[in-house]
Order: C-alpha cells, then structure tokens, then sequence
C-alpha cells in the first residue's frame, strides 16, 4: 500500500545530528532534508562523509542524538523498528551483514513473516522477489553458497519481499557487473514509478546522473548539495570541496553551450537524433 498523505513529506530529517558513543566520532552535524513520496534520490559522497549513518536512521536502525527523524509522520524514536520496517526497507552495503539464514528460501521470507502478512501473501512476494532478482531455482540453497552478486541480489530480494513505501539501497552496484548494473537501475526506475520512494547510496556519480531524480551531496556530517542533477552539477565549487568531477557528457554539452547539457551518454544520443529529426 504506498503512502497517500501527499502533504506530508515521506521521510522529514530535522537537525539530525549523531554521535556514534563508542569512538565520540560525530558522524552527522545537524542535517535537515525532506524526501517526498516518489522521489528517486542518489546520495553522494567521500568516504566517512555520513550517508550510511544518515540513511540508518530512516528505519530506526540508528536513533537521533539530536534532532528528529519522521517516517510518515511517525518519529523514529518512539516507533517500533518492526514497524518502520514495513514503511522503509533497507539493502546494507555488504549483504553478508544482512544475510543470516540457513536457506534462501528462509531468508526471503523472513521480513514478511516478522511483519505477520497472510501466509499466500508472504509466498507470492517471496516468488515474486526472486523472479525480479533472478534468483528462482535456488530456494534451497544456503545463502552463503551463493556467489556476491547473488548474494547482493538476495539481500535487495528480501526488502522487495516487504513491499516498502521507501528502498534504501547502500552500494548495490558494489559486486554487480555492468549488464546487472544496468538492470538493478532499470527495476529501480520501475519500482519507483510504480509509486515507491527509492534512495540509492552510490560513488558512482554517472549512475546518479543517468536515473536519480533528486541528488544529495553529504560532506563532513553536513548537506552540501540537494537538487535536480542539472542545478547540483552546476555546483563547481562545492562539488570540488569533496571530490566529485560532473560526468563527462555533462561537462562536455555545458561547455559547447547546449542549453540543457546531457546526464547520460545515451540521453546526448537522444537529443542529438531529435535535433537531427526535427
Ligand atoms: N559503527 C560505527 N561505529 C563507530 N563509528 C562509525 C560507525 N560507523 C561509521 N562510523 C564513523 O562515522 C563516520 C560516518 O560513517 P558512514 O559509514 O556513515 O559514512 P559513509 O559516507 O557511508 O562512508 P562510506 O562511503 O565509506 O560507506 C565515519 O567517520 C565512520 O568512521
């Protein structure tokens, strides 16, 4: 069921700021953001910056220091995490650390079984799930005999199972080649036009630029940037400050002065032949 309360923002981050206790490192220094229901956000940023530790605290995995963090109105704080796991679905950066059953099978259907979904319910999503992830025939095996890539696609595969309003994605290209690259991002797009609010934590900034919508740009624990890709890649100085060169094609069209410079090599193929046409 995707959320219908268009007036309130999906997810609300007001002046988030968190400590991680065991090193004193403060990971986010007051970061407010508000993500919309249906938007397709790419989250960029150094290594360290704080956007796993921002993300975390979408679905109550980590708690605010200060500040506050609202799912759909609810605040993260006083919300059960089993309840939030049905609202926003998280895919870590290294499946094993989300991966624990003794089955694929197991593991797939996990998420739906804790969120107590009828019986035909849980076996329809988890068929579903590993169709979409092509992941069918290897309902039996043990997950940790998979290969990476299979085990990055089962570890997408169960949040998919759960049907959240909000994925998350950490990495999820890390393991994958450039064919399965290219599809996660093609079933992201789907997802999210089918309504679902997809978050994609990535350095690759060519992959932001081809399918995000919205790109948020985090440096030190702080919001550097948030845009459409057009106005953040316009942002020269700032990206500079932490390290992020604008796609080739992008740099390329703004300089020979073509009024919306192409995110994507195939879209400056696109515009060319339409040119040419008309
Ligand atoms: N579990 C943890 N315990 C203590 N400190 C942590 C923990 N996780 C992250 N940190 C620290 O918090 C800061 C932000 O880390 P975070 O993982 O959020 O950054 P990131 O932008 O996701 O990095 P990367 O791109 O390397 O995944 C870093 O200084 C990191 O060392």
């Amino acid at each position: 069921m995707r959320y219908m309360e268009k007036s309130l923002p999906i997810v609300k981050v007001d002046n988030l700021k968190f400590g991680y206790v065991k090193n004193g490192i403060l990971a986010l220094k007051g970061i407010s953001l508000e993500i919309n229901q249906g938007d397709f956000i790419a989250i960029l940023g150094q290594n360290g910056s704080g956007k796993s530790t921002l993300v975390r605290h979408f679905n109550g995995l980590l708690q605010p220091t200060g500040g506050s963090v609202m799912v759909k109105g609810m605040d993260t704080r006083t919300t059960p995490v089993s309840k939030l796991a049905a609202s926003v679905g998280y895919v870590f950066q290294n499946p094993d650390h989300q991966i624990f059953c003794a089955s694929v099978w197991e593991e797939i259907t996990f998420g739906p079984k804790n969120l107590k979904l009828p019986k035909d319910v849980i076996e329809a999503n988890a068929k579903e799930a590993l169709k979409i992830m092509e992941l069918e025939g290897k309902e039996n095996r043990h997950p940790h005999s998979l290969s990476r890539g299979e085990r990055q696609r089962l570890a997408i595969a169960t949040v998919l199972a759960i049907k959240p309003d909000v994925i998350i994605l950490d990495e999820p290209t890390g393991g994958q080649d450039k064919a399965r690259t290219e599809k996660l991002m093609k079933l992201l797009q789907e997802l999210n036009a089918k309504g679902h609010t997809i978050i994609v934590i990535t350095h690759d900034i060519e992959l932001a630029a081809e399918y995000a919508q919205r790109i948020v740009v985090i440096f030190d624990g702080g919001l550097l940037l948030d845009g459409d890709p057009h106005a953040v890649f316009l942002e020269k100085e700032k990206l500079r400050q932490t390290f992020l060169t604008v796609p080739d094609i992008f740099a390329f069209t703004h300089t020979i002065g073509i009024k919306v410079p192409a995110l994507s090599p195939a879209q400056f193929v696109e515009d060319f032949r339409k040119l040419k046409m008309a």
